[in-house]
């Protein structure tokens, strides 16, 4: 996908990107290439696969989820360099927006991107998800939590749940559909206070397979979830499924 493809395809879909947009994403682009030249950010290194499975592929959200489209606080666990977070801010810059990694490297990657892009109401945090979750001041806080290529689906229902406010929701993005890994949920999403709201089966222009589930937040998380870092991961509540 080139520039020019990334915006007829989004226009297209209805989300329009202006030239100021463009030029934003053309600096995430060069800053994020010349980057990786010393460290580890990402496996994609062309352009034209930047456009696709980075730049576009982090705002299919905005296509299917039109309260995404407004004012909303966001969190974005595991970003990595920026993904789905950065791209998502570019377009609506109404989010209040979180990026949270537990590599150092990452984070100071993304503290030079936000200074460049001169993006505003952005806030980057080093650290794990379970600790994190734990710290009154982003517990149940958020409108949105969003994980891309992060971990398995029991695991991130509670690596998410606990940030979003009692109706809010989580949104993962997954590369697969497995049935059963919803139905598997059930155990987790009783104790987490979650409840699964939707599910968008769809392809990338190249013909990739992507899905997008998302959870309500119906009641609170009880206290003692996130458990210890490392343990969501190791024995996912009711078991593991991608
Ligand atoms: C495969 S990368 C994906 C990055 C980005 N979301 C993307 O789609 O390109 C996974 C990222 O999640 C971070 N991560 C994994 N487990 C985490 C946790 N428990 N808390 C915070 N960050 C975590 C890793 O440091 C890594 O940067």
């Amino acid at each position: 996908m080139n520039p020019d493809e990334f915006v007829t395809t989004l226009n297209n879909q209805s989300l329009p990107i202006s030239n100021r947009k463009m030029v934003l994403f053309q600096t995430y682009l060069e800053f994020l290439l010349e980057y990786s030249k010393k460290v580890n950010l990402t496996a994609i290194k062309e352009p034209k696969d930047i456009w696709l499975k980075h730049f576009y592929d982090s705002l299919t959200p905005l296509l299917y989820l039109p309260d995404m489209n407004k004012k909303a606080s966001l969190i974005d666990i595991g970003s990595g360099a920026g993904f789905p977070g950065v791209p998502l801010k570019i377009v609506n810059q109404k989010f209040q927006l979180t990026l949270l990694d537990s590599l150092q490297k990452r984070i100071a990657f993304l503290d030079q991107l936000i200074d460049k892009l001169n993006l505003k109401n952005v806030e980057t945090v080093h650290g794990r998800a379970e600790d994190f979750a734990h710290n009154l001041n982003y517990r149940e806080k958020y409108d949105f939590a969003i994980a891309r290529a992060v971990s398995n689906t029991n695991t991130l229902l509670e690596l998410l749940l606990p940030f979003v406010k009692v109706g809010g929701k989580i949104i993962l993005m997954k590369t697969v559909h497995v049935e059963s890994e919803i139905y598997g949920a059930s155990k987790a999403l009783e104790e987490l206070g979650g409840r699964v709201s939707q599910s968008f089966s769809f392809e990338l222009p190249n013909d990739d397979p992507r899905v997008l589930i998302t959870i309500d937040k119906i009641s609170s998380t009880k206290k003692r979830y996130p458990r210890k870092a490392g343990v969501p991961e190791k024995s996912p509540i009711g078991g593991k499924h991608d």
